[in-house]
């Protein structure tokens, strides 16, 4: 389980690692894992590092006596420090031979000449934005001279905490970042400016870890580890009754492709229910065309309801009224499109999960999009506070917000910014559902089964892939996370 740093967390952390007295090794292991992701990625030539004021430069110094004890040929440049540890590190370093000298425009100028690669140890999480212009300058020279750059622990300038960027921050290859991701490293337009991210989760008890994190980023065979395991003798009434509800007048591909999502995840029998005909596409639905599916479900006997509802795709704007009529069933229920609306506020059930893309969620906790993306994980605990159950704020990577906390899934691709893609993955997590996960579990194997399945399918599509290639490859994103559970075992 990987947890996910706020800067607040990592200072809490930290005092909790200086009263054991183990503060100095988690900079030691730090700035060592720095050093292995420059010897890994760029093992040749002269290495620059740029060490600031704070622990990260200390981080910046212990790399660069583990550049220079293993013969390369080290140039270190820094700011002047009160720093005890960063103090520490600079002295240690001069101790074996290494050499130090202060961090100007035109020092910078001259090595960023002869450098092969520039190690980023300016900032990390006690950057407080803006930049100020004298460290902005040199950001600026760095990125314009075009040198493979690593990060430690984050891309100078970035606001750890938030997926924006403010002015011009380090554009890093690679970025080394320890104890956890920070959300910057997890969200886009922050995370396009770190390259590819490294976690070195430093040695320190797990469980502190846990403590001080802002979420929780589960590993593959964590995620395999929850998927349903069936009876031998389990037959189409046992494996789950999914119903999805949607479709109207001009909207009516989306609750078929929620329904073929649902069978390709594994659903006994999917029923579509919908006021609008629906063309009998997929020949294993069955299709209930009924006028007022109000006045249908109202008096609808209690032992004759499904396992799980899909709820909300194509279904236009009666989509609320049936949502109020459908929670107070207490069953899994998955809330998608047109029944993502304010009004609906506060009757979520521990069984059901919220499907919000940012427009969406910015429509359900009336913002503006931009206070969605800046901070996801804000936004979907506000969400899920608001209004109850779990809530999936969609996205690469989607945030799951449960009553017991934050989750970030990993996987997925580009190419998966298609219509009908939120369809696909509510059935998914409908047929979860019917299959008996509680909400929790269901909303993060089914992220992760959809975006594995995009996967598979962009191998073979690329940018070009639809929704219904998604559902074709749920079976072998299914396999393949079984698989990653065997490896772990
Ligand atoms: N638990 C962990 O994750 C560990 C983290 N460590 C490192 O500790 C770092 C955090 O260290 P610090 O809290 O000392 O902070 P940083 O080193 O990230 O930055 C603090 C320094 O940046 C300057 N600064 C802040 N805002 C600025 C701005 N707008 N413009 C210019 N300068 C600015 C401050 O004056 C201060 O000197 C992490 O990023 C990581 O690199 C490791 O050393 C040890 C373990
Ligand atoms: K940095």
């Amino acid at each position: 389980m990987e947890a996910v740093f706020l800067p607040e967390g990592v200072r809490a952390l930290d005092q909790q690692l200086e009263r054991a007295g183990l503060l100095e090794l988690a900079m030691e292991e730090a700035g060592r894992a720095g050093a292995d992701g420059v010897q890994s990625h760029f093992p040749m030539g002269r290495v620059l590092l740029l060490c600031g004021s704070g622990a990260n430069g200390g981080d910046g110094l212990v790399a660069a006596r583990h550049l220079y004890a293993l013969g390369r040929e080290v140039v270190v440049l820094a700011q002047p420090s009160k720093h005890p540890l960063t103090r520490s590190n600079r002295r240690r370093l001069r101790a074996i031979g290494g050499t130090v000298s202060p961090l100007t425009l035109p020092a910078l100028g001259r090595e960023l000449a002869r450098a092969d690669v520039v190690v980023d140890g300016l900032l990390g999480t006690g950057f407080v934005p803006p930049l100020r212009p004298a460290l902005a300058e040199l950001v600026t020279a760095l990125n314009a001279a075009g040198r493979p750059v690593v990060a430690l622990d984050l891309p100078s300038g970035l606001n750890a905490a938030l997926a924006e960027v403010e002015g011009e921050p380090v554009r890093a290859q690679v970025t080394v970042t320890f104890s956890g991701p920070k959300p910057a490293l997890l969200y886009g337009p922050a995370a396009h400016w770190a390259g590819k991210v490294e976690v070195a989760p430093l040695r320190v008890p797990q469980e502190w870890r846990l403590t001080h994190a802002a979420a929780t980023r589960p590993v593959a065979a964590e995620v395999a580890a929850l998927l349903p395991v069936r009876p031998a003798d389990a037959h189409k009434g046992t494996a789950g009754r999914v119903w999805v509800v949607g479709g109207s007048e001009g909207m009516v591909g989306a609750p078929l492709l929620s329904g073929l999502a649902a069978l390709r995840t594994g659903a006994g029998l999917v029923t579509l229910y919908s006021e609008a005909e629906l063309p009998q596409k997929i020949p294993e639905l069955m299709i209930q065309t009924r006028p007022d599916l109000a006045a249908t479900f109202a008096d609808w006997p209690q032992k004759q309801r499904p396992d799980a509802l899909c709820l909300g795709m194509g279904l236009g704007p009666r989509a609320p009224k049936l949502a109020r009529l459908l929670l107070p069933w207490n069953i899994g229920t998955v809330l998608d499109a047109d029944a993502l609306q304010p009004e609906l506020a506060g009757l979520g059930h521990a069984e059901c999960i919220w499907t919000p893309h940012p427009a969406e969620a910015a429509r359900l906790l009336g913002v503006g999009t931009p206070d969605i993306t800046r901070d996801p994980l804000a936004a979907a605990q506000a969400l899920q506070r608001k209004f109850g159950g779990v809530v999936v704020l969609k996205g690469g990577p989607s945030t799951i917000a449960t009553p017991e906390g934050l989750l970030v899934s990993r996987g997925g691709h580009a190419g998966m910014a298609t219509a009908g893609m939120g369809d696909t993955l509510s059935g998914i997590l409908a047929a979860l559902l019917a299959g008996g996960l509680p909400a929790p579990q269901a909303a993060l194997v089914g992220v992760t089964l959809h975006a594995r399945a995009g996967e598979w399918a962009g191998r073979q599509h690329g940018y070009g892939l639809i929704a219904s290639d998604v559902s074709a490859e749920l079976g072998r994103a299914w396999q393949s996370l079984r698989d990653d559970l065997s490896l772990k075992e």
